[in-house]
């Protein structure tokens, strides 16, 4: 739908940090989204999230614009930076610190 990609677009170009995800960062509804959204908590950065359950629309939508079929995933800048793995492995090597002090 035009409508739910614009409205992406538009919460990609509002909010530099996004975290697509299953549930909230307090109460996560997957382990996946879980582990994601703690490590990037723990960068100490304010971070914007669409909890996609409640979304059904975005949910079905994103994976096609972003080419990436899974949730969560991490936006910074309106880019698409990865899902949980790869977010793990920035975390453990500090790369994830960095892109989200610079966002
Ligand atoms: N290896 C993936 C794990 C994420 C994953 O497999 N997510 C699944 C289950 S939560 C998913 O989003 N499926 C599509 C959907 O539920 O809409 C990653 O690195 O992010
Ligand atoms: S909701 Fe089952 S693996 Fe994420």
């Amino acid at each position: 739908m035009v409508d739910t990609v614009e409205k992406i677009k538009q919460q990609l170009e509002e909010n530099n940090i996004i975290l697509y995800m299953k549930g909230s960062p307090e109460a996560p509804m997957c382990g996946f989204s879980a582990q994601a959204s703690q490590a990037i908590m723990s960068c100490g950065k304010e971070f914007a999230y669409v909890d996609i359950l409640q979304n059904p629309d975005i949910r079905a939508e994103l994976p096609k614009y972003a080419n990436w079929p899974t949730f969560p995933q991490l936006w910074v800048n309106g880019e698409l930076i990865g899902g949980c793995d790869i977010v793990l492995e920035m975390h453990q090597s500090g790369e994830l610190a960095q892109v989200i002090e610079a966002a």
